[in-house]
C-alpha cells in the first residue's frame, strides 16, 4: 500500500490523514464519506505555479473544477492563486457563488448554452473557449445585444492519440470537441472571430486527453500547433498571446501506474513553446494549463463501511461496502482500477483477497477486483485511496442512493465541507400526481 501526502498510520493502527483520525470521521460524519487531504492539494498547485515561475514565463494554472466542484473547492483553488475552468452554467456558478474572480474563469464545452453563455457574459468572465462554430454565431449575436467584449480562445483537435481510456481522449481527430487543425476549420473560424468586433481573439486551446503519463502527446499537440502560426500569421495576422496546452496529466492510482512528477510535463511545455516562439521569431505566448486530476486526486479517499459479503466456491468473495458506482463510477465507466485497505486495521496481516462490490443494482458495480486485505468483518472501514477527482464530481442517485458527504483534513482539523444527501433532498424536486387538496 502507498500511502500519499499526510497519510500515515497511526498509533492505534489506523490510517490518519492531514492529522485526523479516518475512523473517527467515518464515526462522526458516517460512511461513504470523501476526505481531502487539503495539503496535498496546495503542494501540487504550488508545484505547477513554482515550475512555470521558476522558468520565468508568462503563465496560468487553472483548475479543472470539472474534476471536484464545491463552494469550499473552488476556495481553495483561488487561496492557491490558481483560475478557474469551468463547462457548465452549474460549475460557473458554484464558481462565483464562491467568491472566485471572474477574471480568472475560463469556460469551456462543446454545447454551451445561451443562457450559461450570457450569464458567463454578464458575470465578465476572463474568457471563453470557443468550441464551434455555431457557438461563435450564438456569442458574437449575445455579445452584440448586451453590448459586452470578451476574451476568447479557439479550441483545436490537433489530431494527436493520447493513451488512454478510449472515452478520455479528446484530442484525436474524430472527438466532438473542437476546430479541426488541419481540415481549414480552424483557418475558417479565426477568420469568423477576427471579423467580430466584440471577440477578441487571445489564442489557441487543446486538451489531447486525461490521465496520460508521458509528454510526448503535448509535444506533438503543441507542435502540430505552432505548425500552422506562420500561415495565421501571415493570411490574419494572427500570433496567439496564449497557448492553452490543456490539462490531463496523469496520476499513480495503483502500482501498475508511473506518472511522472508535474513539474516534468511544466518543464517539457516551456521548452517546446519556447523552442517553437524563437524558431517562428514570434513573442513568447502565455502558456496556460489546466489540471483537473492531479491538482484533487490523489488528495481524495473515500471511506466506505463494509456489510454484507457472499463466497462464491473457487471463485472468489463478495464483500459489499454502503456506497459504489453511485460516488464512484469510474471502474464501471472506464474499467477504472483502485487500491484500498481497511482505515480501522492497517496493521494487520493482509490475509484473503476479496473484491470490492457496491450496494446498486447493477452487477457491473464492482469497485475494486481481487483487492489483498486482512479477514473482513462487518462494521470494518474500508478506504479507497485517490477518488479525489471524478468521484463526488460524477456521483449520482442510481437507486435514489443520497450523494456522501465531504470532509477537508488539514493540519489535525477536519470541515464539512458538502453535506451528505438526505432522503428529504432526494425527493425534494419531486411533485405529486395529483395536486392536494386546497393546492393548484
Ligand atoms: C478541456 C479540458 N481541460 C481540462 C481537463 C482536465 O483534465 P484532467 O483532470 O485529466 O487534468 C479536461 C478533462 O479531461 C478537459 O476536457
Ligand atoms: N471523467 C473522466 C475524465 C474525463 C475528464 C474530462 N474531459 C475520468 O474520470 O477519468
Amino acid at each position: 500500500m502507498y500511502l500519499q501526502g499526510t497519510s500515515k498510520i497511526n498509533q492505534l493502527g489506523h490510517l490518519e490523514i492531514g492529522g485526523v483520525d479516518t475512523v473517527e470521521l467515518a464515526k462522526q460524519y458516517g460512511t461513504p464519506l470523501y476526505v481531502y487531504d487539503v495539503a496535498l492539494i496546495r503542494e501540487r498547485a504550488r508545484s505547477f505555479k513554482n515550475t512555470f515561475e521558476s522558468l520565468g514565463v508568462p503563465y496560468q494554472v487553472a483548475y479543472a473544477s470539472k474534476a471536484f466542484s464545491s463552494i469550499a473547492m473552488v476556495q481553495l483553488a483561488n487561496e492557491e492563486g490558481l483560475s478557474l475552468d469551468v463547462v457548465s452554467g452549474g460549475e460557473l456558478y458554484t464558481a462565483l457563488k464562491a467568491g472566485f474572480p471572474p477574471e480568472k474563469i475560463h469556460f469551456h464545452g462543446n454545447n454551451k448554452s445561451i443562457d450559461e453563455l450570457a450569464m458567463a457574459l454578464e458575470a465578465n468572465i476572463g474568457c471563453i473557449v470557443i468550441d464551434n462554430f455555431y457557438e461563435i454565431d450564438v456569442l458574437s449575436s449575445l455579445c452584440r445585444q448586451m453590448n459586452k467584449k470578451v476574451a476568447v480562445l479557439l479550441r483545436v483537435t490537433p489530431g494527436v492519440e493520447a493513451h488512454t481510456h478510449d472515452y478520455i481522449t479528446t484530442g484525436q481527430e474524430d472527438s466532438k470537441f473542437g476546430f479541426d487543425l488541419h481540415n481549414g476549420q480552424i483557418e475558417k473560424a479565426i477568420e469568423l472571430v477576427k471579423n467580430q468586433s466584440h471577440l477578441q481573439l487571445l489564442g489557441i486551446h487543446c486538451h489531447i486527453g486525461s490521465q496520460i503519463f508521458g509528454t510526448e502527446g503535448f509535444v506533438l499537440a503543441a507542435g502540430k500547433i505552432f505548425g500552422k502560426i506562420s500561415i495565421w500569421k501571415e493570411k490574419f495576422q494572427f500570433v496567439p498571446k496564449v497557448v492553452n496546452l490543456g490539462g490531463g496529466f496523469g496520476i499513480r492510482y495503483t502500482k501498475e501506474d508511473d506518472p511522472l512528477p508535474m513539474n516534468v510535463y511544466v518543464e517539457k511545455m516551456v521548452e517546446v513553446v519556447k523552442g517553437h516562439s524563437e524558431k517562428l521569431q514570434i513573442p513568447l505566448p502565455e502558456i496556460w494549463i489546466e489540471p483537473g486530476r492531479s491538482l484533487v486526486g490523489d488528495a481524495g479517499t473515500t471511506l466506505y463501511s463494509i456489510g454484507s459479503q457472499k463466497v462464491v466456491p473457487n471463485i472468489r468473495k463478495y464483500v459489499a461496502v454502503d456506497g459504489g458506482m453511485s460516488d464512484n463510477i469510474r471502474p464501471a465507466l472506464y474499467q477504472a482500477k483502485y487500491e484500498g485497505a481497511l482505515a480501522n486495521r492497517m496493521n494487520d496481516e493482509c490475509s484473503e483477497t476479496v473484491s470490492i462490490a457496491g450496494k446498486c443494482c447493477e452487477s457491473g458495480d464492482m469497485l475494486i477486483w481481487d483487492l489483498s486485505l486482512p479477514t473482513v468483518k462487518a462494521g470494518d472501514i474500508l478506504a479507497v485511496f485517490c477518488t479525489g477527482a471524478y468521484g463526488y464530481s460524477m456521483a449520482n442517485n442510481y437507486n435514489r442512493i443520497a450523494r456522501p458527504a465531504v470532509v477537508f483534513v488539514e493540519n489535525g482539523e477536519a470541515r464539512l465541507v458538502v453535506k451528505r444527501e438526505t432522503y428529504e433532498d432526494l425527493v425534494s424536486l419531486d411533485l405529486p400526481l395529483k395536486a392536494e387538496v386546497g393546492q393548484p
